[in-house]
């Protein structure tokens, strides 16, 4: 019985940690922006963009924003490691995807990975963010341009929004950390996950 309040204890009161999982194919700017995301959010200056290679395995982030603690997963987005993107589904709160606005000749593989990532049953209800990233560079759609190329049918039930961004100069990360928090924050996503951690305290 203890154990069962102080699950629910748990589910009410305890400090969420949101995890983010940083998806999108391989050059889009995964790792840039999260090294952008340490420098905008922490004491630490981040990587800069030429000393970050092709992703193999996982890099992190933890950062600290609105008051909320956020974790950041950015995994590599070559076609043979993009199997694993799965793996990291469950546990997460929220999906940024991230997209190279400068270069249409990838949109198509961009958007097909993405379905992929949107029709996978673990990440139901995640909240999702896509990313039309490298807007420092001349030739960047914008993030309307991007939304009506992609045209993506599997949204519904889905908190979503596009954002134009660039993980060179900084534009619209603190508005997309901003828009993650609050739509985490009332997600039923989020009442999943914690509703689970619950139930697993309680019933150890
Ligand atoms: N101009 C410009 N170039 C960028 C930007 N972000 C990343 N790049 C460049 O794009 C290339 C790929 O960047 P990464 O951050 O390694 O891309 P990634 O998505 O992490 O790639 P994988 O780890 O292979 O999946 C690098 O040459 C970066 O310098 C940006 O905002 N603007
Ligand atoms: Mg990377």
């Amino acid at each position: 019985m203890f154990s069962l309040f102080y699950g629910l204890w748990k589910y009410i009161f305890s400090e969420t940690q949101f995890r983010v999982l940083i998806l999108g194919i391989d050059k889009s700017g995964k790792t840039t922006l999260l090294e952008k995301l340490k420098a905008v959010y922490s004491n630490s200056e981040g990587l800069p963009p030429d000393r970050i290679v092709p992703t193999v395995g996982l890099n992190l982030a933890n950062i600290e924003a609105s008051n909320r603690k956020l974790i950041f997963w950015d995994l590599g987005g070559q076609p043979g490691l993009r199997p694993i993107w799965e793996k990291y589904y469950e546990e997460s709160h929220a999906v940024i995807y991230v997209i190279d606005a400068s270069c249409p000749s990838r949109f198509e593989d961009s958007k097909s990975a993405l379905e992929k990532v949107l029709r996978h049953d673990d990440l139901q209800g995640a909240p999702l963010l896509i990313l039309a990233n490298k807007q420092d560079l001349p030739g960047a759609v914008s993030a309307e341009e991007l939304a009506r190329y992609l045209d993506l049918k599997k949204l519904d039930e889905r908190v979503f929004m596009f954002e134009a961004v660039s993980g060179y100069n900084g534009l619209g990360i603190k508005e997309s950390v901003e828009w993650l928090v609050e739509v985490m924050e009332r997600s039923k996503r989020t009442e999943l996950l914690r509703a689970r951690a619950g139930v697993t305290d309680a019933g150890a």
